[in-house]
């Protein structure tokens, strides 16, 4: 059964401008589904709207979403907040910037034990340098009490994806989390999710114009193109036997040969 399943969504502008139509797919526990798509073919409006985050003056207008079983979109009815949570292109602008790191994790960190309604065990601080080293930071007490500012973007990127798993979500979505870091750290970040994955069991939805980041990490991939899914299918087909005229187009234009070869030949990692 499908962790993620969307039926038929369809976003649409307050004045009738259509920006996504009749998009379906589905993510499985454990499992990383990318979107991939050029610049305005709706992914970002695609992931927000399933965290009913939609910006003012865009909204659903058709199709259902479930999450483990569970109704949360029903047309342009958000049902319930999903227990979903979304990593950013730009951690150091979705940070606080005027509060150490260490204060937004425990606030962070007690409005979920007040929203689970449970009294956890142990000092909050402890708990917060936890979740900063589950997150492969190696000296968390000296981040937690930096600002945003003073981080690297990788650094800010691995707080935000700490503060993304805080919520033990059962679906992570990320709109282009790599976007802006340089190769090395983007290796890491890269990394980091696949281990997120792997601890956890969450499902993914991984947005990303770059087919070679989406080659080293989904199973399976959803082309978009303008306002609409050209193609669903595993990650294999979509770099070697790609069934749309407009995924061979991509593929051309990211000049990718090795990673079609890294494919090939088994050396991406999943
Ligand atoms: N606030 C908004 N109000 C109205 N239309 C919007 C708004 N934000 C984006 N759009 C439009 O929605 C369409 C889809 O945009 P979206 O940001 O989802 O594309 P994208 O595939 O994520 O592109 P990118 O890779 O550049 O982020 C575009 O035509 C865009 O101009």
């Amino acid at each position: 059964m499908s962790l993620l399943s969307v039926r038929g969504l369809g976003i649409r502008t307050r004045t009738g401008t259509s920006l996504v139509r009749d998009l379906s797919l589905d993510v499985g526990e454990g499992e990383v589904v990318g979107i991939v798509g050029e610049s305005g073919s709706g992914k970002t409006m695609t992931a927000l709207s399933l965290l009913g985050l939609l910006p003012e003056g865009v909204q659903v207008c058709a199709g259902e979403a479930e999450l483990a079983g569970r109704r949360f979109l029903d047309g342009p009815r958000l049902l319930a907040r999903p227990n979903a949570t979304m990593i950013f292109q730009n951690p150091t602008a979705a940070l606080n910037p005027t509060m150490r790191i260490g204060a937004q994790l425990v606030r962070l960190l007690r409005f979920l034990d007040r929203q689970d309604g449970v009294r956890r065990g142990g000092d909050v601080r402890e708990r917060a340098a936890a979740l900063l080293s589950s997150v492969g930071i190696d000296d968390p007490a000296a981040v937690l009490g930096r600002y945003p500012h003073q981080l690297s973007g990788g650094m800010n990127q691995r707080v935000m994806i700490a503060m993304a798993i805080a919520a033990r979500p059962a679906l992570l979505v990320a709109d282009e989390p790599t976007t802006g870091l340089d190769v090395t750290v983007q290796a890491q970040i890269l990394g980091l999710i696949r281990a997120t994955v792997a601890e956890h069991g969450v499902g993914v939805l991984f947005v990303s114009h770059d087919m070679g980041v989406i080659a080293q990490l989904c199973q399976r991939v959803a082309v978009m193109y303008d306002g609409e899914v050209r193609e669903f299918a595993p990650v294999d087909d979509i770099f070697h036997r790609p069934g749309d005229a407009y995924t061979r187009e991509l593929l051309a234009s990211a000049h990718d040969e090795p990673l079609a070869e890294e494919v090939a030949d088994g050396t991406r990692a999943r």
